[in-house]
């Protein structure tokens, strides 16, 4: 399955940063260690419910297809640790309920300090589609930045007689909100790689766009402060 990308050039430097990476914070010296340790980035998948954003995850997390899955409650957890660069990275994935009541008292939490937001549709129901403008603006209703990288994945393409969204169509989509769109299947155990590729790119966009300096840390009375760099990086292999 190709990975279509859409135009998007936005590297940007302002942002809500991980965690432990706001502008000017100080911190004990253990929980500056531990931040440098590992830096967590919170990607939020976001859709309507049954268009498999439990499946994805779980298969990037898990490396497997789920035998069976339930409507998610609230949101679900999965973390994987990544390297990029030489540096190990948490990726913390933020798996979202799309039935609206099992949702409605969670949706602040989902978008709070989001690193990244990946949309999903089902290339089986033009309706996922369709709905993507109303997932899209809960977003932005959020007050969720500008800067922080979105993509467009449209799932189940394992049921190949099935597709109702043709790719032109969400190409021009993603592109027109500036996404990247991945066309793939939780399903088919050889879009695996490709399941991965969602999350990486994201990875790798957000290590970019939030490299710390760390030779910027100073000591002042025996606290520590940390100085975001400003300038983005874009040497990321992804
Ligand atoms: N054929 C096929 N079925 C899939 C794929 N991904 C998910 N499914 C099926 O679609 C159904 C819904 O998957 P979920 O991952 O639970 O959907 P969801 O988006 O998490 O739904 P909510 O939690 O209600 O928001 C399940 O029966 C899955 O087995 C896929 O890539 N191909
Ligand atoms: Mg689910």
């Amino acid at each position: 399955m190709d990975l279509h990308r859409a135009s998007r050039s936005r590297a940007s430097s302002s942002n809500d940063a991980a965690p432990s990476l706001t502008s000017s914070v100080d911190l004990s010296t253990s929980s500056l260690e531990l931040s440098i340790q590992t830096r967590i980035f919170k990607i939020i998948v976001i859709g309507d419910s049954n268009v498999g954003k439990t499946c994805l995850t779980f298969r990037f997390t898990g490396g497997s297809f789920p035998d069976k899955t339930e409507a998610t409650i609230g949101v679900d957890f999965r973390e994987k640790a990544v390297e990029i660069e030489g540096e190990t990275i948490k990726v913390q994935v933020w798996d979202t309920a799309g039935q609206e009541r099992f949702r409605k008292s969670m949706v602040e939490h989902y978008y709070r300090n989001v690193h990244a937001v990946v949309f999903v549709y089902d290339v089986t129901k033009m309706a996922s589609f369709r709905n993507l403008q109303t997932w899209i603006e809960e977003c932005n209703g959020h007050r969720v930045s500008a800067s922080v990288p979105r993509v467009l994945v449209g799932n189940k393409c394992d049921l190949v007689d099935q597709i109702q969204v043709p790719s032109n169509m969400a190409l021009k989509f993603a592109d027109s909100h500036n996404m990247l769109l991945f066309e793939t299947s939780a399903k088919d155990p050889k879009e695996s790689q490709h399941v991965d590729s969602i999350f990486m790119s994201l990875a790798c966009r957000l290590k970019a766009q939030k490299s710390l300096l760390y030779r910027d840390v100073e000591r002042e009375d025996g606290r520590v402060r940390l100085t975001q760099e400003t300038e983005t990086k874009s040497n990321c292999p992804c």
